[in-house]
């Protein structure tokens, strides 16, 4: 398995695709698409384009129905829920599809749909992507971050590198083996500074700062949690994720 990690969905190679492709927004997109399916949705359909959300989640039954859409941090007019992991609760969320749009989340998922398998990640659930790449082994794996409108981001960098931590502690691999790329080996290097104070990287991080300024104090410490859910968001079909 050759791991190779890409800080914005736009660094990613145009003239390849990965066996397994991984996206990573654990503020928040993919730490909610984790948290929803956890809590029994149908499944999670992911637009970069809201126009295009509304327009087709009008086809599918209403109660069947939950339309997520986030701009600037905050809930987008006319959508049920905002990208907030913490109001996708199993009373809300059971049996419906979530047709989501959020800033960056969801366009790192479309930038990389066209992978054999792609899936969502996020430090909740970071040990059952782990785990998921164990059991598949995968020959080439990207783990694509969203970072923020196209830069950088220290949080789903440091989950990028839990990812890599995780795969060296169950594997004989060495990190020089599994690193595709010197990204993969800063990466683990970050998650191994900042493993034990998730939360205190988060509140470094400018998203993290940005999200504290919206009153998401509570989502913060949800999204630093690491290995609290088993599921991993499989793509199925282009957009579309279940459990
Ligand atoms: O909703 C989020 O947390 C972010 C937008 S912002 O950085 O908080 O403004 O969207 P995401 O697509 O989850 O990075
Ligand atoms: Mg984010």
């Amino acid at each position: 398995m050759k791991l190779f990690v890409y800080h914005t969905p736009e660094l990613t190679p145009t003239d390849s695709v990965p066996d397994c492709a991984i996206a990573v927004d654990v503020l928040r997109a993919t730490s909610t698409i984790a948290t929803v399916l956890n809590a029994g949705a149908e499944a999670v359909q992911v637009f970069s384009d809201m126009d295009q959300l509304m327009q087709l989640s009008e086809d599918w039954p209403a109660e069947k129905r939950l339309r997520a859409g986030e701009r600037g941090g905050a809930k987008v007019e006319g959508c049920d829920l905002g990208n907030s992991p913490l109001d996708c609760t199993p009373e809300r969320v059971t049996d419906c599809r979530l047709f989501i749009s959020t800033t960056n989340g969801t366009r790192a998922l479309q930038r990389v749909q066209a992978a054999p398998s792609v899936l969502a990640a996020a430090l909740i659930n970071r040990q059952a992507v782990v785990n998921y790449l164990l059991e598949t082994n995968p020959e080439t794996v990207w783990i694509v971050s969203s970072g923020w409108e196209g830069s950088y981001s220290l949080e789903d960098t440091v989950c990028a590198g839990a990812i890599v931590d995780g795969l060296l502690a169950s594997s004989s691999l060495s990190p020089k083996e599994l690193a595709g790329n010197d990204e993969a080996i800063a990466a683990l290097a970050l998650y191994r500074h900042w493993q034990d104070d998730l939360l205190g990287l988060m509140h470094h991080a400018s998203h993290g700062q940005r999200l504290l300024r919206l009153n998401c104090h509570e989502d913060l410490k949800y999204c630093a949690k690491t290995d609290i859910l088993e599921v991993v968001p499989r793509q199925k079909e282009p957009g579309v994720l279940v459990k």
